[in-house]
């Protein structure tokens, strides 16, 4: 098999996510701020802009089960990198998320998100709340479409600029029974947002292959 590497100069980011009582959201939005203010001088006079945009799932995009909303669903086909964010509801990414997940499965077939940068972001109102299982579904949606995984790069740190801690390697794994995301929560989703910009100035790629007969 003859595989053809492209790389691509202009690179946006699409954090997609789901929340319900908002700290998935709060912690979205954060990542994404990050992402585009670390990305600022990173753009030259040629290139486009790099900007994160946030897709918020909404539940009234699912219709018996289904999600139908394809202008949601092409955000993600023109960006170069995407974040996968939902709460850990009962072990796993929310019903909401996942129906976002299943109506992507004509791309998947098409390999349309093949060679784009992946990474994600759960959120738990306990530390041992099964986190970690939502983060390895994201990553187990994103090597089904064929895209690079990003893991949390940042170590555990405590004090009062803490960051990571659940000491997660595989996304940003955040924890709150407050109203409100915590502090070294949001730390940990603005690195991911830095981090992610980092790698898509280092190269931008996407993949297509030409098949045996
Ligand atoms: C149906 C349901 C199931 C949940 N299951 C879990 C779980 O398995 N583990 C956990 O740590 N928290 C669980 N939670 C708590 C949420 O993940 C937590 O409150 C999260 O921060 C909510 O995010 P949001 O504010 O973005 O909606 C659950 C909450 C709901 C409503």
């Amino acid at each position: 098999m003859a595989a053809l590497l492209e790389c691509e100069g202009a690179a946006a980011l699409a954090v997609v996510y789901f929340s319900a009582g908002g700290r998935t959201a709060e912690l979205a939005q954060v990542l994404a701020q990050a992402f585009t203010q670390a990305a600022a001088p990173l753009t030259t006079p040629t290139s486009k802009q790099w900007r994160a945009r946030c897709v918020p799932i909404e539940g009234a995009d699912i219709h018996a089960g289904r999600y139908r909303n394809e202008a949601a669903l092409a955000v993600v086909d023109q960006a170069a990198a995407v974040v996968l964010a939902s709460p850990t509801y009962m072990g796993g990414p929310a019903a909401q998320f996942k129906a976002w997940a299943d109506a992507s499965s004509e791309r998947w077939a098409a390999r349309a998100w093949a060679g784009k940068w992946a990474a994600g972001l759960t959120t738990g109102s306990s530390p041992g709340g099964e986190l970690t299982c939502t983060l390895q579904y994201f990553q187990t949606f994103a090597a089904q479409h064929g895209m690079l995984w990003v893991p949390m790069s940042a170590l555990r740190r405590e004090g009062s600029k803490g960051h990571n801690r659940l000491g997660s390697g595989l996304g940003v794994a955040a924890w709150s029974d407050a109203a409100q995301a915590h502090p070294a929560d949001l730390r940990s989703a603005a690195l991911m947002g830095q981090q992610l910009a980092a790698q898509l100035n280092q190269r931008s790629c996407r993949f297509t292959y030409t098949l045996p007969d």
